[in-house]
């Protein structure tokens, strides 16, 4: 018999209605006994938490990443299901994936409408992700939503309310289901680092956004804050002022981290501009196709994994995989 493991932690599939909108207050067993039992799988149901996945914190992801490590160290498990808030699952499914050494799947999902709510696209997730954490092998962590498969590296929350809610803008999904069955492209694998077990504090990693008129005042504020680490979202292929490059500059030799995406939907960050060229020179780390959130949850690992700011620079771009 198969046996996956619910991991819940809220979201709209786990929200009713209040006098001020949805918020998440059903338990794990509520949601997922909305999905009729399914013959030869045993479901076991963990509580995380049961949050908007917008008040998440760090502390509540890595006890996410702990569960999961917990759960997967049973034999017996055939696979995990998370089911998230979907505004920061792109940053916990990540994380997870960043630390995933095991052949079996962890799927997150979630819904856009609640459960209950006419047209909900909660039971279809749902049972897609069982189907998935069921059968996918070496494929890591995953993100099922709307009938596709995709890899936790580079998906993001595309639309605030579409049900096709999930995608990477610089590739394509890497299998969908259809009819009850998982289709897979050919000769996707999961060649991601696996970063050991995180231990102590989480540090401070902020995201600060450059735009047209825009100063290094919230740059430096971050790092007076306590940032270790800075992601700056640039413009463009990753392009900011002669003002912020020389903040980046102040930030790195005061032992802050900074990686440099970019504002744009899609495409890689590319020093092809001095504006951006002058960002690397002052010790900004470009971080490829991620965005920002994921490039956060990238700097923020490698900060966990090393006190030292010139081994993170180091770790980075296999983290970010630039
Ligand atoms: N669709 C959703 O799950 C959105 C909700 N605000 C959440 O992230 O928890």
């Amino acid at each position: 018999m198969d046996r996956v493991v619910v991991i819940a932690t809220g979201g709209t599939i786990a929200s009713q209605p209040t006098t001020t909108g949805l918020a998440a207050s059903l338990r794990g067993k509520s949601v997922v006994g909305a999905l009729p039992p399914t013959a030869g799988l045993r479901v076991d149901v963990i509580d995380l938490c049961t949050v908007d996945s917008s008040c998440l914190t760090v502390r509540h992801q890595l006890d996410l990443l702990e569960q999961v490590r917990v759960a997967l160290a049973d034999p017996e498990v055939t696979g995990i299901v998370v089911t998230h808030g979907t505004d920061t699952l792109e940053e916990s499914a990540f994380l997870l994936d960043l630390h995933h050494d095991d052949p079996r799947p962890v799927v997150l999902t979630g819904s856009q409408l609640p459960l209950g709510h006419e047209g909900s696209d909660a039971p279809r997730n749902l049972s897609d992700a069982f189907l998935v954490a069921q059968q996918a092998r070496d494929l890591g962590v995953l993100v099922v939503f709307n009938g596709h498969v995709h890899a936790a590296r580079g998906t993001v929350k595309r639309h605030t309310l579409d049900p096709h809610a999930f995608g990477d803008p610089s590739r394509e999904p890497l299998g969908r289901i259809l009819g009850g069955e998982l289709l897979l492209r050919p000769d996707v694998r999961h060649r991601g680092p696996a970063l050991p077990a995180p231990r102590g504090e989480a540090p401070r990693v902020d995201i600060v956004t450059h735009h047209s008129d825009g100063d290094p005042v919230l740059l430096r504020a971050s790092v007076a804050a306590g940032a270790r680490g800075i992601v700056l979202v640039g413009a463009g292929t990753g392009n900011a002022t002669p003002e912020i490059a020389q903040a980046v500059r102040e930030a790195t030799l005061a032992g802050v981290v900074v990686a440099v995406t970019s504002r744009c939907a899609a495409g890689p960050v590319a020093p092809i501009y001095a504006s951006g060229g002058d960002l690397l020179a002052a010790g900004a780390v470009p971080a490829g196709h991620l965005r920002a959130s994921q490039t956060r949850i990238a700097l923020l690992s490698a900060l966990m994994h090393t006190d030292s700011p010139e081994r993170c620079r180091a770790l980075l771009p296999t983290l970010l995989g630039s």
